[in-house]
């Protein structure tokens, strides 16, 4: 069958891909050999080969746009506290300011050093390795990195790239960011939750720092805020009417293609724009924008069947999926160069959308919509559902092209859609759940969370049902303020309700079920499940099922996969993700550490006495909990709303006195998953304040 999508400006010549059927040519696919990445290699370089490169990198860091206004924005942040910079996407903000403000003196181990915040850790992660090839030093000395589980930095690092949480973090230890003389906030428009709550502390910090300038050698604090999609007045009025520089440029032009007609099904859309351009276009890499995790994986088997089809003379394609999700050492995959007489095709969330250049890429392809996490403070629901982008979003896909020669976007909407856009996509404080945010600005010392500094102030609504959860949990007392259990729950890198399960374990002595339990529940799914192999994968499944559901059948999981020493051929058969396990493995040893730290044992276990670890569950999740009415429903504790278990979990059709689950998300009715039985006399001992509450 012969498909196309029309692009305008397409040109009509172009070749139309055929699309034959797959499964024949599946065999030939498992018969032929498959090209597998080659990792980068790093040599040492010789004297004159180091100079050369030194060379090649100062004459490239020249000809970027930013370089341009070098002089400006030295200048301006000489004689300014806190400025805004906007330059087009590519244009060399990210990595080219804070190695400006080094050179200027701005910054030094001396005097402190640049924090530079990224939203995603694949960016920040990336962006340190390239200040660090172009300042040619090794990673981690003079540049390096800082993420959740992973910090390259040094007490020599004068850069530090880091996420919006990792500084949130650091505010813990240093409240007045000391060891930083300049702070710049990148990718501002994106405001996730966590950048939104930076502006209002970096602001505060400025602030008393400028008070306190002079006493114990206290310096004063520059900001520097970033973004090539931004409503720069709005940020500049918040920070005190500061300056906003533009830098004009890009540094190679991208064109961007609508489609002709709206696109009913964007996988396929997407699917026949790859071939069309990987018959039709010259060389260069593909980015294609998809909404989650279940679009790429299922594209991306889509693609590796088809590209089997390629004559033998046409260059291969090679699909690379990118999403939260992967092990860090899988995403890495997607940075390196594609194998000779190979197109790469990566396949993305938007955690490729800002900040990052991944090497070769020529052609985005853009589906135009995103996952959007929302949140109903009313009735405590959250929801997962499908968005249009907003254009701040679609101009920011489209500068992953044009980085290091002219590109191509194809949108896979019509022009008169994108029109239709909203401008900015609606900020996360607005939209999320805010009860870790709350404890986190507590934790740094800001009181009254209702009147902090907001640039958006969220609602009255979702910030009360925040400190209300809080207040319930224990985290803070009957005064509002934190409670020792609140400060040791803010230490944990996780959400309060589960830092909160994972405390409360030494008590009930589960903390090694508790501790595994919460590492499974932090990876997608421990189970494998191919859509042509559905009835198997459910069968095989059933021999993990503990009647209780969900939680304990983790655990039999893990016990299983313990005792076979988590052999692949075992998790084959068993279709079991061995690779999912492997990275809940990780956030387990990460979850012992802080654990150990506590002086909590972390392998106490309360052996075949698995209720325990439902009540302890309760302690954190007593909210989150439903009882069985007389027509067989289920309806919840808070908020009185029926709730339906979810098709994929254990206690599915089940009928119990009561359940507990991780989540309620709202996608085409409200479904509760990670669901466990209970019974309704353990409530009031879970959260004796909370049922008092409730029933007085
Ligand atoms: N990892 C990399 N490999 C190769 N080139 C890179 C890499 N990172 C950056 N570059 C080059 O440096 C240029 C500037 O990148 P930089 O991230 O500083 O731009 P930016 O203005 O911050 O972009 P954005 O707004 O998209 O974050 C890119 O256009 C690209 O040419």
């Amino acid at each position: 069958m012969k498909r196309v999508v029309n692009f305008q400006e397409q040109d009509p010549s172009a070749e139309e891909w055929e699309f034959k059927d797959t499964k024949t040519e599946n065999k030939k696919r498992k018969n032929g050999h498959r090209e597998k990445f080659n990792a980068t290699t790093t040599k040492r370089l010789d004297h004159a080969e180091f100079i050369k490169k030194k060379e090649e990198m100062a004459a490239f860091r020249k000809q970027l746009p930013i370089y341009s206004g070098r002089e400006a924005i030295i200048n301006t942040l000489q004689t300014s506290d806190t400025v805004i910079v906007m330059g087009e996407t590519g244009s060399g903000k990210t990595t080219q300011i804070p190695q400006y403000l080094i050179e200027a003196g701005l910054a030094s181990s001396e005097i402190g050093s640049v924090a530079v915040t990224q939203p995603r850790r694949v960016a920040a992660v990336n962006l340190a390795k390239r200040v660090a090839e172009e300042t040619m030093t090794r990673l981690g000395s003079k540049v390096g990195y800082t993420v959740r589980f992973d910090d390259t930095s040094s007490p020599q690092t004068v850069i530090k790239y880091l996420t919006d949480g990792m500084l949130l973090r650091e505010i813990l230890s240093d409240e007045l960011l000391l060891r930083y003389k300049v702070i710049v906030l990148d990718e501002a428009h994106e405001r996730t939750l966590r950048t939104d709550m930076l502006f209002g502390m970096v602001k505060k910090i400025q602030k008393i720092r400028l008070e306190r300038q002079g006493q114990d050698g206290i310096l004063p604090l520059k900001i520097v805020i970033m973004s090539a999609t931004l409503d720069a007045e709005k940020f500049s009025e918040f920070f005190n009417n500061a300056k906003i520089l533009y830098v004009s440029g890009r540094l190679y032009p991208v064109d961007t293609m609508f489609t002709v007609e709206p696109q009913a099904d964007y996988l396929d859309a997407a699917l026949v724009s790859i071939f069309q351009i990987h018959v039709n276009n010259p060389k260069g890499d593909i980015l294609v924008f998809l909404p989650g995790q279940d679009a790429i994986e299922g594209l991306t088997t889509l693609v590796n069947e088809y590209s089997t089809q390629l004559r033998p003379t046409q260059q291969k394609l090679l699909a690379c999926p990118l999403f939260a999700a992967l092990p860090p050492s899988q995403q890495q995959k997607v940075f390196d160069p594609a194998p000779e007489n190979t197109r790469k095709v990566v396949l993305s969330t938007n955690i490729a959308e800002t900040s990052i250049t991944i090497p070769g890429i020529k052609y985005v392809i853009d589906c135009g919509l995103a996952k959007l996490r929302g949140f109903n403070p009313k009735i405590g629901v959250e929801s997962l559902l499908l968005h249009p982008i907003s254009k701040s979003s679609a101009w920011q896909r489209t500068g992953r092209a044009g980085r290091e020669a002219a590109g191509v976007c194809y949108r896979l909407y019509t022009e008169d859609a994108f029109r239709e856009l909203e401008d900015d996509t609606v900020p996360e404080i607005r939209r999320c759940n805010l009860a870790a945010a709350v404890l986190s600005l507590k934790a740094s010392g800001v009181e009254n969370v209702l009147e902090f500094d907001y640039m958006d102030r969220p609602s009255r609504a979702s910030l009360v049902r925040a400190l209300e959860e809080l207040y319930a949990l224990g985290a803070i007392d009957d005064h509002g303020n934190l409670s020792e259990l609140g400060k040791q729950m803010a230490e944990f890198p996780l959400d309060p309700t589960y830092s909160k399960v994972l405390i409360q374990s030494k008590e009930y002595g589960c903390s090694l079920e508790i501790i595994a339990i919460i590492s499974l529940l932090s990876v997608d799914s421990v189970f494998f499940t191919p859509s042509d192999k559905r009835e198997q994968a459910t069968e095989a499944r059933k021999k993990f099922l503990h009647p209780d559901g969900d939680h304990l059948t983790l655990l039999n999981v893990l016990k299983s996969y313990w005792e076979v020493k988590g052999d692949i051929e075992w998790c084959k058969e068993n279709f079991i993700n061995n690779r999912n396990i492997k990275i809940a493995m990780e956030v387990r040893d990460q979850l012992i550490r802080f654990c150990e730290r506590i002086d909590m044992d972390p392998k106490s276990s309360c052996g075949s006495d698995t209720d325990n670890v439902l009540k302890c569950f309760l302690t954190g999740f007593f909210q989150n909990t439903a009882l069985l009415q007389p027509d067989g429903s289920y309806k919840s504790v808070a908020g009185s709303q029926n709730v339906k278990i979810h098709p994929g979990s254990a206690m599915f059709g089940k009928r119990v006195e009561g359940i507990l689950y991780n989540e309620l998300v709202f996608t085409t009715k409200h479904y509760v998953r990670g669901v466990s039985a209970i019974q309704s006399a353990w409530l009031p001992l879970a959260a004796p304040k909370y049922f008092n509450n409730v029933r007085s």
